[in-house]
């Protein structure tokens, strides 16, 4: 495989008018001793979906991972730099992560619904932070699952499983378990690489809907689903974001050799 330049890089500037949702800046991640992120700084417009692509071991799942703070349940992991959210460094040690987490949610790779009804799968988080009305939790359960479009093929048995639904629609249950805690971000970690073409559908719709109230950052492997689903890419190589722009711009005329060889299949 070429090798390409780490310091050939671009980054599209951002206006003053746009509206920044989170920011990295020289976000470092180490494992043990090894720098798996090399000082990545990037801002994420609001309401708009950013996809991370690159070749695997590039660092986009460690990248998403720090942004609410997951690396900090790998031992020996380290993270420097800052992750500017509302003002605030949330890579800070002051920061109460759990309390973030509520603000910024994670959806994983393979759809993992806890063994509970769909009902308490919803409800479990909101509880757990001092919820007891059963009206607000009912409102939230269906404004969850309609915003997750799962809502009309669940509504007349909220007491089955979790697991008893399809692959598909554990992920959409586990994007309205993700939105029940209202975060402003969702970050997801390929969503739909364990799904069927169909499934895979309803979840890039479901994600294209969602971003009218969220601010959206995904991982993926799959070029069509990025240029489907995503306003911003940023492309990651070995460790580093190469470059960042417009969806459009990356798809059709990026500015990095290694972008272009990647987008358009010639390696990884
Ligand atoms: N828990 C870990 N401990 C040690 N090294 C790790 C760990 N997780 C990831 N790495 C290393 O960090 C680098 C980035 O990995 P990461 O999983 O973030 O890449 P990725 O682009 O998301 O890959 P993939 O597309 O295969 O998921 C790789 O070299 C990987 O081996």
């Amino acid at each position: 495989m070429q090798n390409y330049s780490l310091t050939d890089t671009y980054l599209k500037p951002f206006d003053a008018g746009q509206e920044i949702a989170i920011a990295t800046k020289d976000l470092k991640v180490f494992y043990g001793e090894k720098e798996a992120i090399h000082g990545v700084s990037l801002p994420f417009e609001r309401y708009k979906i950013t996809a991370l692509i690159g070749a695997s071991g590039s660092g986009k799942s460690t990248f998403l991972r720090s942004l609410n703070r997951m690396n900090d349940n790998i031992e020996g992991t380290k993270v420097t730099g800052q992750i500017m959210y509302r003002d605030l460094d949330i890579n800070s040690n002051a920061v109460d992560v759990y309390e973030m987490r509520k603000h910024i949610g994670m959806v994983f790779q393979r759809p993992n619904p806890f063994a509970k009804s769909i009902y308490d799968n919803i409800t479990f988080a909101p509880r757990r932070f001092g919820e007891k009305r059963k009206a607000v939790l009912d409102e939230l359960v269906e404004t969850s699952l309609k915003q997750a479009a799962l809502w009309d093929q669940v509504k007349d048995d909220l007491n089955q499983s979790g697991l008893s639904l399809s692959g598909g629609q554990q992920q959409r249950l586990c994007i309205a378990r993700a939105i029940a805690m209202k975060p402003d971000i969702l970050l997801l970690d390929e969503p739909a690489s364990a799904l069927d073409p169909i499934s895979t559908a309803t979840v890039e719709e479901t994600l294209l809907r969602l971003k009218d109230d969220y601010t959206i950052i995904i991982v993926t492997h799959n070029m069509q689903q990025a240029a489907r689903i995503s306003d911003y890419t940023a492309f990651f190589y070995s460790g580093t974001a190469i470059e960042y722009d417009e969806t459009r711009k990356i798809f059709t005329r990026p500015k990095i050799k290694a972008t272009e060889d990647y987008v358009s299949g010639h390696f990884g």
